[in-house]
């Protein structure tokens, strides 16, 4: 009864003095995004920045976030700020930095955006840094190929396979029908493959039958598409949310589509048996996702690069014939330690790399209550605790004081020919944070860098390449930082040694 009263009289308060209500409203909003915008206003950046985050979320929707970070860091410099409460670096030294100072932690993007399934984290989505310490501890020797020691063997009979699905159908000859193959969709069955016998033991099959099996290739793009979406609209965390996320989010009854695919993936890890509780199902579900479009990514651009530098081509081609021509290990696919001694074909996978970094997101982490002190270019720069600092990728691979005016060009001799081996050992560091740093670095790394030694080796001994469209090379959006790449058409043919 009292509170009813209370309210009553509160309310009564209210309507006779709206127009003072509403001043003050306003006065209050005012004051806190003053406050906000002077926490950072020493930090350089657009002047909406320091307002809003519209302009950001814009750059996301239109699946272009990752050249808006690098435009904003070419014109501000090296740290400048995004939004009211984010800034960005292209520093290599600030993100080592925080990547290894103890207090840094996950942003809540990292939950919004790569929390698979329903109020159920993996370790990519953890933003508690203890509970994502114990984690990693758990899983990470299963990733290491030191640790499982089938890793190359597995990758090995997908190699093999990649070769067998192009001599089956794609084949073209002198003078005949040419053949196209949208390069970018096998290599989105060759890494779909790996990542399946890597994460469950069994493979997808995809390169086998020539076919996104149960569209799961299709499913995961859709997702990546309407998730970025949601991050756009600044509803990323609606997914999660207590009820309502439930049917939002994909459900394991969906018919097609991100659920479907869960659904599909959860059926092979129970019928292997390989994992116990649904803790590790995430984990092994969430390499399919953190292990199949980067990698591929990775694949494509290099490729492409590749491709259109035909002397480069040549040139890996004569490297891989000498080691061929001396090989030790028979008939089967390359050992990953005779192409890492491989100099040119390491240059060129790290330039690879380095023109075309496959994950471009802000990978955000939180500075410290208290706040921190970072130092760019000599300077001191303050950041309030809270504030969100993200990585800005392009921009620290293509940063012209270090790599010089052709920063944007593909040239792999940089890597060969440098002889200041101070500046090489940086420019290795640097080229290194293209899988991460620290205690967030990628795990699947050594996967990875099999996948794209072993592929590239194998393709290129094999068959001599080019492109069907050169003057439209393939279709490609981005979201989450990931490129989606279709319609890569190129011409395969066997190569006359
Ligand atoms: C070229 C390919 C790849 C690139 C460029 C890449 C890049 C990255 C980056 C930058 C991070 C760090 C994110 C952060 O700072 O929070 C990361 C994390 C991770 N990656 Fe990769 N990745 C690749 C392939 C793979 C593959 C093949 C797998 C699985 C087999 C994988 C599994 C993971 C996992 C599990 C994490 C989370 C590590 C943690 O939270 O401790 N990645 N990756």
């Amino acid at each position: 009864m009292a509170v009813s009263q209370t309210l009553t009289q509160a309310l009564d308060l209210v309507s006779e003095h709206k127009v003072e209500v509403v001043i003050a409203a306003a006065v209050i909003y005012l004051l806190s995004q003053f406050r906000t915008y002077f926490k950072l206003s020493h930090v350089p950046g657009p002047w909406f920045a320091g307002w809003s985050d519209v302009p950001h979320n814009w750059s996301i929707w239109n699946e272009v976030a990752y050249q808006y970070y690098h435009d904003i860091s070419e014109r501000y410099g090296k740290i400048a700020r995004i939004g009211p409460n984010s800034v960005l670096s292209s520093s290599p030294e600030v993100w080592i930095h925080v990547n290894t100072k103890p207090g840094y932690k996950r942003s809540e993007w990292y939950f919004k955006a790569v929390r698979v399934e329903y109020q159920r984290d993996n370790i990519f989505s953890q933003t508690d840094t203890e509970k994502h310490d114990a984690t990693r501890k758990k899983i990470a020797p299963g990733y290491s190929g030191r640790e499982n020691l089938e890793l190359e063997g597995s990758i090995d009979t997908r190699v093999a396979a990649f070769l067998g699905l192009i001599r089956r159908n794609y084949v073209s000859k002198e003078g005949g029908p040419v053949k196209k193959m949208d390069l970018a969709k096998k290599i989105q069955f060759f890494t779909m493959d790996v990542i399946s016998l890597v994460a469950f033991g069994t493979t997808f099959h995809m390169l086998d039958q020539d076919s996104d099996i149960s569209n799961f290739i299709k499913s995961s793009e859709d997702g990546l598409l309407i998730g970025n979406m949601f991050m756009a609209l600044n509803l990323g965390w609606l997914v999660q949310a207590p009820v309502i996320g439930k049917f939002l989010g994909p459900s394991l009854k969906d018919k097609t589509g991100f659920g479907a695919m869960i659904r599909e993936c959860f059926r092979y890890i129970d019928e292997r048996a390989w994992a116990e509780g649904d803790e590790l199902r995430s984990e092994v579900l969430e390499q399919l996702v953190a292990g199949s479009d980067t990698t591929a990514g990775a694949l494509r651009g290099i490729m492409l690069h590749v491709l259109a530098t035909p002397r480069v081509q040549r040139k890996m081609q004569e490297e891989i014939d000498a080691v061929y021509a001396e090989r030790a290990w028979g008939e089967g696919v390359v050992p990953m330690a005779v192409v890492r001694q491989m100099p040119y074909m390491q240059a060129v996978i790290r330039e690879g790399l380095r023109i075309w970094p496959p994950v471009l997101n802000l990978l955000p982490k939180d500075v410290p209550e208290g706040g921190d002190t970072i130092v760019v270019d000599g300077k001191k720069v303050f950041l309030p605790g809270g504030t969100c600092i993200g990585i800005s990728t392009l921009a620290m691979h293509h940063n012209k004081e270090l790599y010089g005016e052709d920063a944007d060009v593909f040239k792999p001799e940089r890597w060969l020919l440098e002889t200041d081996q101070e500046k090489l050992a940086v420019m290795t560091r640097i080229n290194d944070l293209t899988f991460g740093h620290g205690k967030w670095q990628c795990l699947g790394k050594p996967v990875a860098q099999m996948e794209i030694n072993k592929m590239l080796f194998e393709w290129f001994r094999n068959f001599d390449w080019a492109l069907v469209k050169p003057h439209k090379p393939w279709r490609l959006t981005n979201a989450f930082g990931l490129f989606l790449i279709n319609d890569m058409w190129v011409r395969v043919m066997e190569r006359e040694t």
